[in-house]
């Protein structure tokens, strides 16, 4: 980060290999932590908060093994205010370049009655005795005063006082139950920074909970109050409602920071790459329109939007999606898109209509959005090449009903022939033979079906089917295909197609030739 002075630095403290995998269900094993500690390494984050060694062996070891390999950013390892938690970390983080001890007591009168039982003045002892006890292991002393959001202000003051005094380097005060407002959290770094004797020697650090979606808005507030780190993990899990998301600081402080004076180190080009993998070991979705790594968070599929991003992308994208590795924008065809998006995807995928023939396809892909949820590339060049291979039709499906069941198939058919409808029934040996005995009626002919294959264009029960038709006379092959949602629609037109073709070549030779006489 070379735009942004050392006063608007704000290091990045993760948090997912601890706070996050305090989210039920969400463990990783050793080897995918030892992973998830290179890719924060080189995304640039500048501190890893590897696990809680007194929590188990497994998280000792973890905390332990990274510590080995970490070499840029500082590792560190959690520990309550007591004796065996810290030296427990102090050995676990002994093998890192940069180690740092973050131990932490509550400070709330609730968490101080109830859970530590503890009155005040001897939480106050604890904290000097454990910050001391850090500080003979390592110079790097994290502290935070659990709940502090719930805290007295006068007791923060004391309480931040002494573990400065103590020896810490940084101070966190969390937002652990994510009760607080975005101005009021900024106001509490604000007031404890200018009222606690030494606060300007040491960092201030925002730790937000989303348990009322503000966990990033309040650690940015925090930014703004003082604080010059803040604690996150990656796709924003973490006990409960889970932490500030990773991806959401950094870029809340790269595209509007930056114009404050604030900034981070972290290098987003590795953002969605380390959302991913997070996904993928912790077994969490990621969901679809989370800011950042989501995967709709690039995706415009309204015509006004796709129009506006094929002008000028800036009408409706803040930043890039290549900047935080997501790959390029992504026009989503659908029932709301328009003609400009249309003709960059026919472009894109090889098409130059002209306006009638785009218009006339537009109108097909409308209807055919209107039926399926997703419109595959694959649907749209259906489409295209069906109306291509419709060419100049004399025969065209006007309407279709099929029966089908246990109880017998028919089919009743109105097909255009030349300006005129002509309606048949018929049965037969199944839906499909009933719809092309329906054709025979109408159209009496002598063409041998030659071959008759269906496939689904897409996944899925609403894909498109594509139905291809070979028919055979005289010695003359003519083929049509078509595509449509309900298989027996696409038979009839492909049939109708292959008739047409034949007709056409037909007419070629005998000019005069009428349908209505038959083939
Ligand atoms: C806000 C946070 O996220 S804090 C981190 C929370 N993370 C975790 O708890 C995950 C890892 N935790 C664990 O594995 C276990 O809870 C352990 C190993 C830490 C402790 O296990 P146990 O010894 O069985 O205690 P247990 O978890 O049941 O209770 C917690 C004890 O720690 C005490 N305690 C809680 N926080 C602190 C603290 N910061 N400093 C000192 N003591 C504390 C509690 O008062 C309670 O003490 P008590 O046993 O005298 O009543
Ligand atoms: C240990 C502290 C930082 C914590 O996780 C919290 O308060 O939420």
């Amino acid at each position: 980060m070379t735009s942004v002075s050392d006063a608007g630095r704000v290091i990045v403290f993760d948090t997912t290999m601890r706070d996050g995998e305090q989210s039920p269900g969400a463990s990783m094993s050793h080897d995918e932590k030892l992973e998830l500690a290179k890719i924060l390494e080189e995304m640039g984050v500048d501190v890893i908060e590897a696990g809680f060694p007194i929590a188990s062996n497994g998280d000792f070891e973890a905390v332990r093994a990274i510590s080995q390999i970490v070499t840029e950013s500082t590792v560190c390892g959690l520990a309550r205010a007591a004796a065996a938690d810290i030296d427990r970390c102090a050995e676990a983080i002994r093998p890192a370049k940069r180690g740092r001890i973050h131990t932490f007591i509550s400070t709330s009168p609730v968490h101080m009655k109830w859970k530590l039982q503890m009155e005040p003045e001897a939480v106050l002892e604890a904290i000097t005795a454990s910050v001391s006890r850090a500080r003979n292991h390592t110079d790097d002393v994290e502290w935070s005063a659990e709940d502090a959001t719930r805290t007295e202000r006068e007791f923060l003051y004391r309480a931040v006082e002494a573990a400065i005094r103590a020896g810490a380097r940084t101070i966190n005060l969390p937002d652990t139950v994510g009760y607080s407002y975005p101005e009021e959290y900024a106001n509490l770094f604000r007031d404890v920074i200018a009222k606690v004797p030494g606060a300007d020697e040491v960092i201030f650090s925002a730790h937000c909970h989303n348990d009322l979606g503000l966990a990033v808005a309040n650690s940015i507030a925090a930014v703004q109050g003082g604080a010059r780190q803040v604690e996150v993990a990656v796709n924003g899990i973490g006990e409960r409602a889970g932490n500030a998301a990773l991806e959401e600081i950094v870029m809340a402080l790269k595209v509007r920071g930056e114009d404050l004076g604030f900034g981070t180190g972290v290098e987003p080009i590795h953002i969605t790459r380390a959302s991913r993998y997070v996904s993928a070991i912790t077994g969490f979705p990621v969901q679809f329109n989370k800011a950042i790594v989501g995967k709709n968070a690039f995706a415009h599929e309204s015509g006004i939007h796709q129009d506006g991003m094929l002008k000028n992308a800036e009408t409706y994208e803040i930043m890039k999606p290549e900047d935080v590795g997501q790959g390029a924008t992504n026009l989503v065809m659908g029932k709301h898109s328009g003609r400009h998006a249309f003709r960059e995807k026919l472009k894109a995928l090889g098409y130059e209509l002209g306006q009638n023939a785009l218009n006339e396809a537009f109108v097909r892909f409308k209807d055919l959005a209107d039926k399926k949820k997703h419109v595959f590339d694959d649907d749209i060049i259906a489409l295209v090449d069906d109306a291509l291979a419709r060419g100049s039709e004399r025969i065209r499906v006007v309407h279709l009903k099929v029966i089908a069941g246990t109880e017998g198939q028919s089919a009743e058919l109105t097909l255009d022939v030349d300006g005129e409808e002509k309606r048949a029934e018929a049965s037969g040996d199944g839906p499909v033979d009933a719809v092309f005995n329906a054709i025979h009626a109408i159209v009496p002919h002598s063409a041998a079906l030659r071959l008759f294959q269906v496939h689904a264009v897409t996944e899925g029960t609403d894909a498109q089917a594509q139905v291809s038709v070979r028919l055979e006379e005289d010695g003359r092959i003519a083929t049509g295909a078509a595509a449509d949602t309900d298989t027996l629609t696409a038979s009839a037109k492909a049939y109708v197609n292959a008739l047409n073709n034949l007709f056409s070549r037909k007419e070629k030779s005998r000019p005069d030739t009428a349908i209505a006489s038959g083939f």
